[in-house]
């Protein structure tokens, strides 16, 4: 497990990260999300000691990572790190080797790499003649061809098509699945929603949620219930301590403003009493609701 603790840093007056800790278990999936400059890259980069930090720290399976524990782990750069003139095999076999990985074995597992993600025939090409998509791809295949045991990847699946996507996260899946500990920035909070087992949101610097994304939504989203009927459902508007959100075409959106007591459950025995009810269950918010709640 990689564990960040209470990590702080600061570029000049600007405090960048504030009191961060996140952990990142083996074999779990850990999406890291936050809007333009809520310092994720710098996260990262503290993680794998390109950066220090003013206070905190940082260890990986209980050690301080030193230059031989850092070479287990793979990293895949905000900035990318290939050469634009280099050949997309011998510059995987290089890193490989870098790595201290038998120039074989660094071989086959470049090509196997490139193969898996669809560039097997263009081994021998330079990065530069690659689609903006393709180069994306090799630049991951860099960050996993010493076969690491923890990866840390900033924004991977930025400006890939879906079918990339896909084979990337079947490849990150591989990965995990073997007990390789994986943190992922992005975006694409679909994307996040879809691959992560564990999520960090940040937020100006500072963790603002962090858990199972099911569990960050039950949490955040106890109070919504959607009840969906065919009956008149005038009498709703009377009901104390619950407010009408939303009216939809065979139903209501209810927000329970008082939770105990069991007022979901009067509400639902009010509603059959009127009618059958075809459902009527919590609304939990997506992660973009959640995104937008805690990044406030
Ligand atoms: N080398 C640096 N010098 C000065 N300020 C920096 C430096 N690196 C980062 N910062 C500042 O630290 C803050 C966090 O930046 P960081 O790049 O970590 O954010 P981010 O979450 O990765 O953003 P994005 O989603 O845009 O990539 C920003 O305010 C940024 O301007």
């Amino acid at each position: 497990m990689l564990v960040l603790d209470n990590i702080t840093r600061r570029f000049g007056d600007r405090l960048a990260l504030d009191d961060v800790s996140l952990s990142v278990p083996d074999g779990r999936m850990v999406g890291f999300v936050g809007a333009n400059g809520a310092g994720k890259t710098t996260t990262m980069r503290i993680a794998l000691g390109v950066l220090a930090a003013d206070s905190g720290t940082v260890t990986f399976r209980g050690q301080v990572p030193d230059l031989a524990l850092r070479r287990r782990f793979g990293y895949m750069p905000e900035e990318r790190g290939l050469y634009p003139k280099g050949r997309l095999l011998e510059q995987l076999v290089f890193l490989a080797r870098l790595h201290g990985v038998d120039r074989g074995v660094a071989a086959k597992r470049g090509q196997d790499l490139l193969d898996r993600l669809g560039l097997g025939e263009r081994a021998n090409d330079k990065l530069e003649s690659l689609s903006l998509g393709n180069q994306q791809r090799v630049q991951v295949a860099a960050s996993l061809v010493h076969d690491p045991e923890l990866l840390v990847l900033d924004e991977p699946f930025s400006g890939l098509d879906p079918l990339a996507v896909d084979a990337m996260a079947d490849l990150l899946r591989e990965k995990t699945a073997a007990g390789v500990g994986v943190l992922f920035s992005s975006h694409q909070l679909d994307l996040v929603d879809r691959l992560c087992d564990d999520l960090v949101i940040l937020h100006a610097g500072r963790v603002v949620a962090a858990g199972e994304p099911e569990k960050l939504r039950r949490e955040r989203g106890g109070s919504r219930y959607e009840l969906v009927t065919d009956a008149d459902l005038d009498w709703v508007r009377d009901v104390a301590g619950v407010r009408l959100a939303e009216r939809r075409e065979h139903g209501v959106v209810l927000e329970l403003l008082d939770t105990h007591a069991d007022l979901d459950q009067k509400i639902l025995a009010e509603a059959v009493r009127r009618g059958p009810v075809r459902s009527f269950a919590p609304l939990l918010p997506t992660l973009s609701e959640l995104f937008q709640e805690v990044s406030r």
